[in-house]
């Protein structure tokens, strides 16, 4: 307001202009005109050009008196704020009316377009077109980029194999013909009729994807593929989902037609239980083939095992010597007979697996996977050391030669035989395919290059009722970590106080009548604790509900504290029921496979999703349906829960509610077992 008025008071009282000023406005008058003629005002900015000159000749007009000055600076602030027409006579008013008119002519709204162009104007702007304008071009502001997504970051660096995986639909299977050949799935008519003799009628979705794979071509059937060397396999399907027969049955079919035992079929797995386990299955399926099957775990002395796998350890013997042809190992025990071991060779191999493979590519103690990789490629002629060559053939007990001791890969090592080197020479690849399980595959592209896979063909089996039906959405479900589950399975949490937890367990094993349970704890010091007092619990129950009635449970634990023999014998119990709960630490929440299991309770909840997916996994197996119930401590439920929601995984758990009042019937056992609990303990 008050510079308004100033304004005004400024207007009121037009001052009289001295001869010196009059002949310092021409002179600048002049300038300007000369100025303009020069061509100094680009074209491009007339409009800003005009409003500035405005402001400049205001500001000229009182660049005699700093009174003037401060008004037109003024008026040019002030502008916005009055009245806008009043604003713009007044600023008419001031300019010179030779600038009116020019102004007019190169304001193209002000003159209306049926107007006659300037000639002012038109050279105005043919020189703007020549000369290149005054000031510097503005550019767009800088712009940050969107942040990746976290599923475009995690598809960097991904195996492309893993992009073009073959998504198969879990409820897919396949019936096994009455008689003859399957032609679909590449099985003998020998192999269908024992698999029938088994019970097993029809294929699982992995087995009708990764048999036909590895047996349609009848190429694929040689035993060595020096010069077509096969492809490798990564599998990816639930736990229960049949992955094992979908490799012992190729295997037990292209290796039915060897003549010579040799080391052609390795199996590494983690645990010693699973070893025994995939033992079995073999052993079913071979049955009447005459394949030799062999495991090595460190369960007997190593001379013994070395006595089981290796015919000859006297003399040196290119080829190696083999007494299976199949070998189910740890990684440990493996390593040891790599180094320790005469005549123990995986150049015949013809396949290795890693099953539980995600589990095992975590495992590096020794380089135990590099070890083994090496040891199946032949090293190429140039890099032989002189130890590493032979110094003669190999010779039988009879003096005469092995001609097929080496593994064609393997030829060059003989030095005797001269090597002619021709155009036509191919290089001469190892026939030993790699076939990679797990219902948690790793997408972890380090790891999966450590393989040195082969050309390698993915096989993900993902509910098509799942979000993702698509391939893209079924590989970034891996690629994500969001596993898929067995649809046969109901899951449940429930939250409570640490202090309740023996409680809740007691309460779920009576109010469902549970028998066929796998409890996992989080150690196996917390196992024993546990199954001490839950043996307290059931006796004194007993005895109050009258014991005739009331069939205790047989409850066990099964941790690494026992020794392998007394693991061995619990684990047969209870797969003959005569164990009804066993408490367990993850030892074996992997891969074994007991078909009654209908409960798995996690007592202390999984801390990552993969043992969670392997927990839960116990139950439910080959289409049968189970229960996992996961008991979360109050602090522990919020990590819980967004361990689940990173998974896609927390609609299908659904919150489970205890209240007082149930678990109140149980109480004052509970408080008994607790008594008698701390009497031992504190002993
Ligand atoms: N085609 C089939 N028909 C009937 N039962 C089958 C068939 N294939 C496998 N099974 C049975 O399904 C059960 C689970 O199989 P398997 O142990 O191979 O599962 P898996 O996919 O390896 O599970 P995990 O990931 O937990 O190791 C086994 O008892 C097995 O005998």
């Amino acid at each position: 307001m008050t510079v308004i008025a100033s304004n005004v008071a400024t207007e009121g009282k037009p001052k009289e202009k001295t001869k010196a000023k009059k002949r310092y406005l021409k002179a600048k008058r002049d300038r300007r005109k000369k100025k303009q003629s020069t061509g100094d005002v680009a074209g491009t900015n007339i409009k800003v050009s005009k409003q500035d000159e405005s402001q400049q000749l205001s500001e000229d007009e009182g660049a005699a008196s700093n009174q003037d000055v401060e008004n037109d600076r003024e008026q040019v602030l002030e502008e916005p704020k009055a009245g806008p027409s009043s604003q713009k006579d007044h600023k008419e008013e001031k300019r010179p009316r030779k600038r009116q008119k020019l102004d007019q002519e190169l304001t193209p709204s002000a003159a209306g377009p049926s107007r006659e162009p300037s000639p002012v104007l038109e050279e105005t702007s043919a020189r703007s077109s020549l000369t290149p304008p005054a000031a510097l071009p503005a550019f767009p502001l800088p712009k940050r980029p969107d942040a990746p997504s976290k599923s475009t970051l995690a598809l960097q660096g991904l195996d492309k194999a893993l992009m073009e995986a073959e998504l198969v639909d879990p409820a897919k299977t396949h019936s096994l013909p009455e008689s003859g050949d399957d032609q679909e799935s590449g099985l003998s008519e020998r192999t269908v009729k024992r698999l029938k003799d088994l019970g097993i009628a029809d294929l699982f979705a992995v087995q009708t994807a990764v048999i036909p794979f590895l047996l349609a071509d009848n190429r694929q059937r040689s035993l060595y593929l020096p010069y077509d060397p096969p492809r490798d396999i990564c599998a990816s399907a639930p736990t229960g989902s049949g992955k094992t027969l979908a490799y012992v049955l190729p295997i037990v079919e292209i290796l039915s037609a060897r003549i010579i035992t040799r080391l052609r079929a390795l199996v590494v797995l983690p645990t010693r239980d699973l070893v025994n386990q995939v033992r079995e299955t073999f052993e079913a399926v071979a049955k009447g083939r005459g394949l030799k099957i062999g495991t090595a775990t460190g369960q007997h002395s190593f001379a013994h095992e070395q006595v089981q796998l290796v015919g000859d350890t006297s003399t040196y013997l290119q080829g190696g010597s083999s007494k299976v042809d199949i070998l189910i190992c740890t990684p440990g025990r493996l390593i040891d007979h790599l180094n320790g071991t005469p005549n123990f060779s995986l150049q015949h191999l013809r396949f290795l697996v890693i099953d539980e493979a995600d589990r095992l590519l975590a495992q590096s103690f020794q380089d135990w996977l590099a070890r083994v990789l090496a040891a199946t490629r032949p090293s190429s002629p140039d890099n032989i050391p002189e130890s590493a060559a032979s110094p003669s053939l190999s010779t039988s007990s009879h003096g005469l030669p092995y001609p097929d001791a080496l593994a064609p890969a393997y030829h060059h090592l003989i030095r005797e035989v001269a090597q002619v080197h021709t155009d036509l020479d191919e290089k001469k690849e190892s026939s030993c395919q790699k076939l990679l399980f797990s219902a948690t595959l790793t997408r972890d592209p380090s790891k999966i290059s450590a393989l040195n896979l082969r050309n390698p063909k993915y096989f993900v089996v993902q509910s098509a009722a799942e979000e993702q039906p698509t391939k893209e959405g079924a590989v970034m479900d891996i690629v994500m970590e969001k596993f898929s589950m067995p649809a046969t399975l109901t899951e449940h949490m429930i939250v409570c106080e640490t202090v309740q937890k023996p409680l809740m367990l007691f309460f779920l094993v009576h109010q469902h009548d549970v028998r066929n349970a796998l409890v996992f704890t989080k150690s196996a010091e917390s196992t024993t604790r546990l199954v001490r007092l839950f043996e307290f619990f059931e006796s004194i129950w007993a005895q109050e509900k009258n014991g005739a009635m009331h069939k205790q449970a047989a409850i066990r634990a099964y941790s690494s504290d026992l020794s392998a023999s007394d693991r061995k014998s619990i684990l047969e119990q209870f797969r003959n029921q005569e164990i009804h709960i066993l408490v367990c630490s993850d030892l074996i929440s992997r891969g074994i496979d007991i078909s009654h299991v209908s409960h798995v309770v996690s007592y202390d909840a999984p801390v990552d999703m993969r043992k969670y997916v392997h927990r839960v996994g116990r139950t439910a197996r080959a289409g049968r349906k189970g229960d996992a119930w996961t008991l979360v401590e109050e602090q522990e439920a919020r990590y819980f829960k967004n361990m689940m929601k990173a998974a896609a995984h927390i609609d299908p758990v659904k919150r489970m509610r205890v209240s007082e009042k149930d678990v109140a019937p149980y109480v004052p056992t509970y408080e008994k077992a607790l008594v008698k609990l701390r009497e031992v303990y504190s002993r």
